[in-house]
């Protein structure tokens, strides 16, 4: 067998490029990605977005029609499943129930031609790394969901991958196991030298985990960045819900935006710090808002007077859904709330300063 793990003397440093095209039913997926070295790539998206479809593609478990896949700059297109160069940990994709934890870890190196005892010794180690020495020799089901998360990371490792591919891999565990196999995963993931992506719909494990985040949805890359620059310039409502932030588009002038109004009118105009032009996002975050029972005077440059949509518990605050010209989320203390004695239905002045405001071309 050829040795797949073997990088190419002169190969590109991109440890993956890839372009995907394919159709499951009505669905159709067309994204580009590439991952340096070292790096891991985050897919975030809605359910149905195509996540998955795009790690099945770059697994060879879902064939393209269009694209290609190279990794370490060696062209996998149309190598089988089974030769590529990749370890995955997918949410159906367990272990194998017949066999120990270390034979589970231990099957990959066998499949490749190593020798019994060497691909246990490789097995050994990975499991003494990912501190389960003590269940070496446990039967998957008498194993705890982040213990079985953790043998499933280590046989994926056990094939020396050049590319690691995790479908939610914390989605099934509760809170505090979730906590513990994320800090394990981050450590082993510095140590790891191929690219990485990763499927997630939280954007916590997107943020603490990944260098670089892809959000996808309906079957495209609708924005990527690192996750601090993903976090402050949402590019749709479905990142800035994911991010927590109130986020409009609009035509800048100067320091103000027109915002797109709902059903084509003209909606409020936002003040910005500096000068723009042309198409802008604008965004804020809920707890800039401030809310007062009559027009403010002074300081805030934005003053608009909205009804109480909603009043909901969040966290220590509340958060005070708005609509009118323009919706918005608000979030104010209790004794905030108290004191403006608002219900839903109720009108209310919002005030944000123009420095809270982030403006970026839209
Ligand atoms: N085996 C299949 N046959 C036909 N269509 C499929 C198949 N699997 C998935 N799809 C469709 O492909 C689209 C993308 O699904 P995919 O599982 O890739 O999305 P996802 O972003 O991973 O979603 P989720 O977060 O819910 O897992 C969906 O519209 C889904 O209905």
């Amino acid at each position: 067998m050829e040795p797949t793990g073997a990088r190419p003397p002169g190969a590109a440093a991109s440890a993956l490029d890839a372009e995907l095209r394919l159709s499951r039913g009505e669905f159709t997926l067309d994204v580009a990605l590439e991952a340096a070295q070292g790096e891991i790539l985050a897919l975030l998206g809605p359910n149905g977005a195509g996540k998955s479809s795009v790690l099945r593609a770059l697994a060879g478990l879902v064939p393209l029609t269009g694209g290609h896949i190279r990794v370490d700059g060696r062209d996998e297109t149309t190598t089988p499943v089974e030769r590529r160069p990749i370890g995955m940990v997918f949410q159906d994709y367990l272990l194998f129930e017949h066999m120990s934890a270390l034979d589970n870890v231990a099957f990959g190196p066998r499949c490749q031609g190593m020798s019994r005892a060497d691909a246990r010794e490789r097995a050994a180690g990975l499991l003494a790394h990912m501190g389960l020495s003590d269940h070496a020799r446990t039967r998957p089901r008498s194993l705890s969901g982040g213990q079985a998360q953790r043998v499933a990371l280590a046989r994926a490792l056990a094939v020396r991958p050049r590319l690691l591919l995790l479908d939610e891999p914390m989605a099934a565990l509760d809170a505090s196991t979730r906590i513990d196999v994320r800090a394990r995963l981050r450590h082993l993931l510095e140590e790891f030298e191929g690219a990485t992506v990763l499927v997630t719909h939280d954007p916590l494990d997107a943020m603490v985990l990944a260098d670089r985040i892809a959000v996808v949805e309906g079957g495209r890359v609708v924005q990527q960045g690192a996750p601090a620059e993903v976090a402050r310039r949402p590019r749709t409502p479905y990142v800035a819900r994911l991010v927590g932030l109130n986020l409009f588009r609009g035509q800048a002038e100067g320091t103000t935006v027109l915002l797109d109004g709902p059903g084509g009118d003209d909606g409020a105009g936002v003040e910005v710090r500096e000068p723009h032009s042309g198409r802008a996002l604008v965004a804020f975050p809920p707890r800039a808002v401030a809310l007062y029972p009559e027009h403010p005077h002074g300081s805030p440059r934005n003053v608009w007077r909205l009804t109480v949509d909603g009043i909901e518990r969040f966290g220590d605050q509340v958060r005070v859904h708005l609509a009118g010209r323009l919706s918005l989320a608000a979030d104010v203390s209790p004794a905030a709330l108290a004191e403006l004695g608002l219900e839903r239905g109720d009108t209310v002045w919002a005030g944000v300063k123009a420095a809270e405001v982030e403006c970026y071309p839209g």
